[in-house]
Formats: structure tokens, C-alpha cells, sequence
């Protein structure tokens, strides 16, 4: 019996438009996914591993999924086991947790793809540099190190397109308001734990004695100067004000320092040494300056406690991050304690990665509550003059009261030998 031989082009053509059709769809679907799901995906075939690949270098770019003014890159440049960059969700301010989103995608960028006939991925005219380039562009560089049996049959050595993904503009989300933080007294913030949870702080009214009140917006034109009603350093409990939504003046307003995400150039650095991931500065940043609020998600205390305990678990069995923090505030009245807890450890911003040191580091926080919020914000400020390249760090808090207290890694030479920790 003569078996019919099947053309080799018409077999060939089939092969490419499948595979394109494949890819084409993956690019929809591969931003969505973790860094172990793509790893597993990359190992199915060689167009499946460039795309994993530009994903991957598109991430390593920018943490902040381009939410924050400036890409915030990672470094792991330890040659280890570790991933090349941290999975989590971003917000730029903080959020209510029954409002986060479950998915978001990251390393898609905008028309960041173009697909040949044959299924192979590329963008535009690349350069052969392969990372991250110094104006925040990612290359894939010429050909792909792909190890496994690509799509033809052949062992994949290299070979392939030059890739460039532009980041796309910088666009600020508005997404919500919350922020992360660390316990206090006689209204001084302290730091210390990671969880979330939130503890409504009452409206105020206008009493006789009081002019400022929430809620009730200046009425300066354009900027304020230092007669705007919401100017205060310390406001009436020991938080920072800052002009907000109910106030007339515009956005670029100086007192809304805190409001318009990350101010300074930062970058997360794999630091290794049992501190895991940490933040460093990528320029020099002032004394007084401000950098960057805690935004995660504002919990209950309920909640807080109950991914306390989860958390607590997970990190038992292995190495695993928890950035839930709760700040308490006693007002100077004596009369209430603010609690907030913000838990960055799913959703968050770059202050996730800001590690303790028992020296207190170079990072101060305060509470800053906008003219009409109902919450205020945990605000990080540099304490002193900090170097580019420099670690940033501030004390997560005295209190050492948890039998299971963690080693502390910071290095200073007033290192207490455990993170700070205490039950939520
Ligand atoms: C807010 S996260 C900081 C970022 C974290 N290093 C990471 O890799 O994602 C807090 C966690 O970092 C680790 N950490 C922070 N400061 C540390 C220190 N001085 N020594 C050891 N681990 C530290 C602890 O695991 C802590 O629970």
C-alpha cells in the first residue's frame, strides 16, 4: 500500500500559522501570570520562551508595572537560585482590601509585540544590548538562549530576532488611599510587624476653637502659600496636613508633596545575606526630602491578625516576606489610638522592599492626612543625606515581645540580633 507523503511546505505552513496563532494568544494571556507559571510555560516551546523572555526582562524594568513617575528596576546580579525579580500586585496609594484586584498584568507593555507569519516575536528594531538600558528600555538582545527542543524538532542554541520593548509613558493611576505603617505613642509614629488592618479615625467637626477641619477644603487659587489653612506641619493631632480632594487648589499645589507617588529614583536589590530583597537609592536624596508612602491594603484588625497567623505559618516552612504593617498613633488627646494596618505583602508599592535596621537607618516616617481623606497616609522621609546606591532602612519598631522573632541581618553595629515583632 502506497502511503501518501504529505507535502513538506503545506505541512511547514501549517506549523507557522499554529504556532503564531498560539503565540499571538499566549501574548494576551502570558502578563497575567506568576514567574513560576511562565518558567513552566517557557520550557513548551521556543516561541513560548522568547515571549516568557521579554516578559521577564520587561518586569525586571519596572517593579511599579509603570504606575510610579519613574521605571523602578531590579538588581540580582548574585548569579543565584533566586527569581530575577519579586511577584506581587502594584498600587501606588492604598486600597481597601475588598477592592483589589486578583490579576494584573505586567510586561505586556503597549503594542509591545509584533509577530511574524512564522510565530516569531519581535518589536521593532532592536539593539543587541541584552537588559536594561539606561533610558529604562528592555532588549532581548540577538537570539535566545533557549535550552530544551524548540518547535521544529531542533535544540535550541541562540538564533532568532532582536527585540526592544519600549516602557511606555509614565502615567500616574489613581487608584485609591491607603498606607502602611508602625505603632506610636503621645502621637509619634513607631514601626514594627507587617500586617493589615484599619481602625476608622472619627470625622471631625469645626468646634469654636478650631478653624481646621476634615472635609473642609482652602479656597486658594492655583498654589497655596503659607497662609493656606491646610498648611501644617504637624496639624491638630500630631499628622502631617496636606491639601486634598475638598481643597480649590490645583494638583501641582506645593503642599501635596506625598500625593504624587514615589519622588525619588529607586531600585530593589536582591542584598541576599538572610534580608532577601531590599530598596536602594539611584540618586542622591536630601535630608527632609520625601520619597514614598506605605500603599497596600488597609485591613481590619480582624484580618490583619488572621494573615498574621498565615503568614507566620508560610514563613515557618520556608523563606517568605510578609509586608503587613501596623501603625499606632496615641493621639496627644489621650483620648484615641489611630491603628492602621496596611498589608503590602499581595498588593503594594516599592515600600514593601524598605528592610529594618536597629540604627534606625536613614528613613523617617510620619502620618500626612489630606485636606477631605478619611485615612492618612504612612509617609517615608530621608533622615539624613543619603548617597545613590545607598540602602535605604528605618526601625520597624522597639518592641521585641514574640517567642518566634526573626534573625536580623542589618549589619549595624547596634544590631539586636531579632527583627522587631510583637502580636497584632
Ligand atoms: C517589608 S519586607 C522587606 C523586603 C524583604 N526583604 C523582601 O525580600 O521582600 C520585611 C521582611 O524583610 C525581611 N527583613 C527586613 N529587614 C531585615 C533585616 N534587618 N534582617 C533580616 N531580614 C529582614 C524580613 O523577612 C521581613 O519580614
Amino acid at each position: 500500500m502506497k502511503i501518501p507523503r504529505k507535502s513538506s511546505s503545506s505541512n511547514g505552513d501549517s506549523n507557522s500559522s499554529s504556532s503564531s496563532f498560539l503565540v499571538q494568544h499566549a501574548t494576551l494571556i502570558l502578563p497575567y501570570l506568576t514567574h513560576t507559571q511562565l518558567a513552566n510555560i517557557s520550557l513548551t516551546c521556543k516561541s513560548l520562551y522568547k515571549l516568557t523572555q521579554i516578559i521577564t526582562l520587561r518586569r525586571i524594568s519596572d517593579a511599579s508595572r509603570t504606575f510610579e513617575n519613574y521605571p523602578i528596576p531590579f538588581f540580582n546580579t548574585n548569579n543565584n537560585n533566586n527569581p530575577p525579580y519579586s511577584y506581587f500586585l502594584y498600587t501606588p496609594s492604598l486600597i481597601l482590601s475588598h477592592n483589589t484586584p486578583n490579576y494584573q498584568p505586567w510586561g505586556a507593555g503597549e503594542g509591545a509585540f509584533v509577530i511574524s507569519d512564522d510565530g516569531s516575536v519581535r518589536f521593532g528594531v532592536g539593539c543587541d544590548f541584552e537588559g536594561v538600558c539606561e533610558n529604562g528600555s528592555v532588549s532581548f538582545g540577538v537570539g535566545c538562549n533557549f535550552q530544551g527542543v524548540c518547535d521544529d524538532g531542533s535544540v535550541g542554541d541562540g538564533g532568532g530576532s532582536s527585540v526592544i520593548s519600549p516602557i511606555p509613558p509614565r502615567t500616574i493611576h489613581d487608584v485609591g488611599l491607603v498606607r502602611f505603617g508602625v505603632g506610636c505613642e503621645n502621637g509619634k509614629v513607631e514601626s514594627g510587624g507587617m500586617s493589615s488592618v484599619i481602625s476608622p479615625v472619627p470625622l471631625r467637626t469645626v468646634d469654636d476653637d478650631e478653624s481646621v477641619s476634615f472635609g473642609v477644603g482652602c479656597e486658594c487659587e492655583g498654589i497655596c502659600d503659607d497662609e493656606c489653612m491646610c498648611f501644617s506641619d504637624d496639624g491638630v493631632d500630631g499628622i502631617g496636613r496636606e491639601c486634598g480632594l475638598d481643597c480649590l487648589c490645583g494638583m501641582e499645589c506645593g503642599n501635596r508633596v506625598s500625593q504624587n507617588g514615589v519622588n525619588v529614583r529607586v531600585k530593589i536589590v536582591w542584598c541576599g545575606g538572610g534580608k532577601g530583597w531590599g530598596l536602594f537609592a539611584n540618586q542622591v536624596v536630601r535630608k527632609e526630602e520625601f520619597l514614598f508612602q506605605y500603599a497596600g491594603e488597609l485591613l481590619t484588625t480582624t484580618e490583619a491578625q488572621r494573615r498574621q497567623q498565615h503568614y507566620d505559618e508560610l514563613a515557618s516552612r520556608g523563606r517568605f516576606s510578609s509586608a503587613l504593617l501596623v501603625v499606632r498613633e496615641h493621639l496627644p488627646s489621650g483620648k484615641a489610638c489611630l491603628r492602621l494596618n496596611i498589608d503590602a505583602t499581595r498588593i503594594g508599592n516599592v515600600a514593601r522592599f524598605v528592610n529594618h535596621s536597629c540604627d534606625g537607618g536613614n528613613l523617617s516616617t510620619k502620618l500626612v492626612r489630606s485636606t477631605g481623606a478619611l485615612f492618612p497616609r504612612l509617609c517615608f522621609f530621608a533622615s539624613k543625606d543619603i548617597q545613590k546606591d545607598e540602602e535605604l532602612a528605618f526601625s520597624y519598631g522597639e518592641i521585641r515581645k514574640r517567642s518566634n522573632g526573626r534573625l536580623c541581618h542589618c549589619n549595624s553595629p547596634s544590631c539586636l540580633g531579632t527583627l522587631p515583632s510583637e502580636d497584632t
